[in-house]
């Protein structure tokens, strides 16, 4: 490990062992490698997605990074420290954001909230000052400062997570799902948010997500797992052409019309004045519409981005079998 690099992990496994019931008294004793042999390396500042389809190992993956599971074989090290061995050590250097439940205190203030997270932590009361401000001015927190956090709406909620987890400074972050459930302005405000301190202050990301629109936007580069393996390890232009992945223009024309025909797009779908156009992801959506406009009575349209498990399965369909991509290098694959 050298000082560069932050996480590392060495053919990491998780192996649950579960029973279930096999008949009226009968129980059955079974495995799930949940992770099964990961290996990869994250250095300091990179901002890193990390996806897959449900119930490929991407929790169970970052609850063993911050500590909360032990592994089950293989080795691991995040910022120097083993996380099963020295989880309170570890708290000090991680921040930890959960999109689907929050770390904060149900019925207090988000005010409090953030007084109670300062002595957890044992946060000097300047840099605790200096910190919280930063994050009450980019993510818009003044007004909720005095909301009790079960009034808060999600997207708000999101934004008072994220504050929390980085008021001591951590060097890495973990965020799982953090713009899940959120409106389209408040996926923007955290995704300009995260930019930023990466930028700013060089914290290095880990990130689950299922939107493809927080890789592309935040990370230079992503891995994909899938039953607990590692499948690609690389940009995302990479995961697209191993995907040969498409993306689609979904428009809503003034009549019933046979299916539009324009170059580089083909109709997948049509219902009534609205029809589907697949184009490769490495388009630009720009032309199509505007041909689209040109030839056709358009009401209205939208895009949709291909989503996790469209793009894995089409690597799968493809003959991908992951040894070529994920190699555990940085960018490239
Ligand atoms: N505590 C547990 N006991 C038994 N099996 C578990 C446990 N936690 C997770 N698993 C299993 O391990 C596998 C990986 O689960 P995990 O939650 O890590 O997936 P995930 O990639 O985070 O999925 P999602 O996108 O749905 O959150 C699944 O088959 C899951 O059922």
């Amino acid at each position: 490990m050298t000082a560069d690099e932050l996480i590392v992990l060495e053919r990491l496994e998780k192996v649950f062992r579960v029973r279930r019931r096999a008949g009226l008294v009968r129980r059955e004793r079974s495995e799930v490698r949940a992770v099964d042999g990961i290996s990869f390396r994250v250095r300091r500042g990179e901002m890193v997605g990390y996806i897959g389809p449900n119930g490929a190992g991407k929790s169970t993956t970052i609850k063993m990074l911050t500590g909360i599971l032990t592994p089950s074989g293989g080795r691991l090290r995040v910022a120097g420290v083993d996380p099963a061995r020295d989880r309170k050590a570890l708290a000090r250097r991680i921040g930890v954001v959960f999109g689907q439940r929050t770390t904060l205190w149900w019925d207090l203030p988000l005010g409090d909230s953030y007084q109670l997270v300062r002595r957890l932590y044992r946060v000097e009361p300047a840099r605790f000052r200096a910190n919280l401000e930063r994050c009450v001015e980019l993510l818009e927190l003044g007004p909720l400062l005095s909301v009790p956090v079960r009034q808060l709406s999600l997207g708000q909620r999101m934004r008072g997570d994220i504050a929390a987890a980085l008021l001591h400074d951590p060097e890495v972050l973990y965020l799982d799902e953090p713009t899940i459930g959120l409106d389209v302005i408040s996926k923007t405000k955290v995704r300009a948010f995260l930019r930023d301190l990466n930028r700013d202050k060089g914290t290095t990301v880990l990130l689950t997500t299922h939107d493809l629109t927080d890789i592309e936007q935040l990370c230079s580069r992503v891995m994909v797992i899938d039953q607990g393996r590692l499948m690609y390890d690389g940009a995302l232009s990479g995961l697209r052409e191993v995907g040969e992945s498409e993306r689609t223009l979904v428009v809503d024309l003034a009549e019933e019309r046979p299916a539009v025909e324009v170059p580089g797009a083909r109709v997948v779908r049509v219902s009534g004045p609205r029809q589907w156009l697949a184009f490769p992801a490495s388009a630009s959506a720009a032309p199509l519409v505007a041909r689209v406009a040109a030839d056709y009575p358009l009401v209205d349209l939208s895009l949709r981005e291909p989503d996790i498990e469209e793009v894995i399965s089409r690597m799968y369909a493809a003959g991908w079998d992951g040894a070529a991509g994920a190699g555990g290098g940085s960018a490239g694959g």
